[in-house]
């Protein structure tokens, strides 16, 4: 996949505007999350390993969220034989478009269904696994059980949800210290501290993490079966809740 290096942040700006999903961000979005977002490379890798351990034959697998494409590709190189469709759903046109031509360069016998829409609004049914890879998080709180209740009825018994976020501490010594080490992580990264902070004022109204605790309440009060992380580092994590 390619992408150009993010620099969107690098220059001062008088007023820093909302984050948005938008052409320039799809431009160089393969760079800004791998620099931004620790153990990014091994999430995808390992949703590719959980969806070759858990997708059934004949079912649906939905990427929500889909960007550019990294976890669709990943796992429709895992599913061979089952006669599984993915639905891929992102409401960024830019994102679509760029995920389309990712898609048409490789080969594959599983059948990718490209939506740009709204998660909100499209049905799921038959899943034998959902991913919501960094999504949720961007989608209002007061959207986020339903969307859940909708999964988990979507989800065929037995099937999965993997849902990574970026995580919020209550306890604030942990929040501010899980906080730095990420900071320092972006830093190693090559951004510089106008970048850092200019982003971070863009995402501030429209990224709205939740706690640990918040998560996993939630995902059982939906009826999922069974929950744990599976992944953390510093204030980033990735869940896996089963039916
Ligand atoms: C951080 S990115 C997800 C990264 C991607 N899953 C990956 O693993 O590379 C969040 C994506 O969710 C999309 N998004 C945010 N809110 C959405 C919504 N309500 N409906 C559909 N897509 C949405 C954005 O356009 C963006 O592409
Ligand atoms: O929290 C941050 O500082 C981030 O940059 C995180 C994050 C994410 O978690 O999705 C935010 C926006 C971009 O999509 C890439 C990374």
């Amino acid at each position: 996949m390619t992408s150009s290096q993010d620099n969107i942040y690098a220059k001062p700006y008088q007023k820093v505007s909302d984050f948005q999903f938008d052409d320039k961000v799809a431009g160089v979005f393969n760079d800004m999350i791998r620099r931004s977002v620790p153990g990014y490379g091994q999430i995808i890798n390992t949703i590719g390993d959980l969806a070759h351990k858990n997708a059934t034959p004949n079912s649906k697998i939905y990427d929500l969220g889909c960007s550019l494409g990294a976890v669709t590709l990943n796992v429709r190189r895992r599913l061979e034989g089952r006669n599984c469709q993915i639905i891929a759903v992102d409401n960024s046109e830019s994102m679509i478009e760029r995920c389309k031509q990712n898609l048409s360069a490789y080969v594959s016998e599983t059948p990718v269904k490209l939506i740009c829409g709204d998660i909100r609004d499209i049905e799921i049914e038959q899943a034998s696994i959902v991913i919501l890879n960094f999504t949720m998080q961007f989608l209002a709180p007061v959207h986020r059980e339903r969307l859940l209740k909708k999964i988990y009825d979507g989800l065929l018994p037995g099937g999965i949800l993997v849902l990574s976020e970026k995580l919020y501490f209550e306890q604030d010594r942990i929040q501010a210290t899980l906080d730095d080490l990420h900071l320092d992580f972006k830093r190693a990264n090559g951004y510089s501290e106008l970048e850092i902070s200019q982003k971070r004022s863009s995402l501030e109204n429209v990224m709205k993490p939740d706690t640990l605790q918040q998560h996993e309440e939630r995902i059982r009060a939906q009826g999922f079966d069974q929950f744990s992380v599976w992944f953390q580092c510093f204030n980033f994590a990735s869940m896996v809740a089963m039916k």
